[in-house]
């Protein structure tokens, strides 16, 4: 289970954020709250992009306030695409796992797998000047989720996405959930959070700070 303790962050001259809440594997929480609320902040302090100045964070008992981002079971799926131009998704997807770009035959066949199930079988070979900006996407994913670690943080994944590139990844992360994968959700869409969530939290700005409220 994780969990968030008062873990608490402020930008110099900034606002105060103060975190509680806990996810259990296997279940998607949604954050939501107005643009600026700290929804990313959030992502990024239990990431290990940024330091909280108080509070504890745990994953299964253990502590993960000392480990550098790297080392945490955490896989972070932000906005940018970042594949490199000259390489086709397979070796776009190995860099991801290992910095020589050299998979094993289980991990070629595991990218396969992922890429079918995000509907893109058979775009091993592609450069991504010859996907559009969806699949760039749904490579970018992949490539994070291959990283396996049991809790995914997901900041807007659906941003920009037509609704069948939607479903290939609420099929996706619905698996995950079923297979133990905790996930913590950001969306500003309605229907990214019914399709996915099993709990939302709002971040409201209070007197002690902005606090995760649930509502429901
Ligand atoms: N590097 C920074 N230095 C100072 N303030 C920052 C920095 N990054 C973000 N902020 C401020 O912190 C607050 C929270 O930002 P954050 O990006 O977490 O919000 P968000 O809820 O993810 O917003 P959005 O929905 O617009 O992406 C905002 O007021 C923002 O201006």
């Amino acid at each position: 289970m994780l969990v968030v303790d008062h873990l608490c962050f402020e930008y110099a001259q900034g606002q105060h954020f103060d975190w509680s809440f806990q996810l259990l594997p296997g279940q998607c929480m949604a954050i939501t709250g107005g643009s600026g609320a700290g929804k990313s902040t959030l992502l990024q302090t239990i990431a290990g992009f940024l330091t909280p100045t108080a509070g504890t964070l745990t994953w299964q008992g253990q502590d993960l306030l000392p480990l550098p981002p790297w080392q945490r079971p955490v896989t972070s799926v932000f906005q940018s695409h970042n594949l490199f131009a000259h390489l086709d998704v397979m070796t776009n997807i190995a860099l991801g796992l290992n910095p020589r770009g050299k998979l094993s035959s289980e991990q070629v066949a595991q990218v396969s797998t992922l890429l079918a199930q995000v509907g893109l079988a058979g775009f091993e070979h592609r450069l991504p000047e010859a996907l559009s900006g969806g699949q760039q996407q749904r490579v970018t994913l992949v490539r994070a989720l291959l990283r396996s670690q049991p809790l995914v943080l997901l900041d807007e994944p659906m941003t920009g996405l037509d609704s069948q590139n939607r479903m290939y990844l609420y099929e996706l992360f619905n698996t995950m959930k079923q297979q133990g994968y905790a996930i913590l959700l950001v969306s500003h869409d309605v229907s990214d959070v019914e399709a996915l969530a099993d709990r939302c939290c709002s971040l409201i700005d209070t007197e002690a700070g902005v606090m995760l409220e649930p509502y429901s």
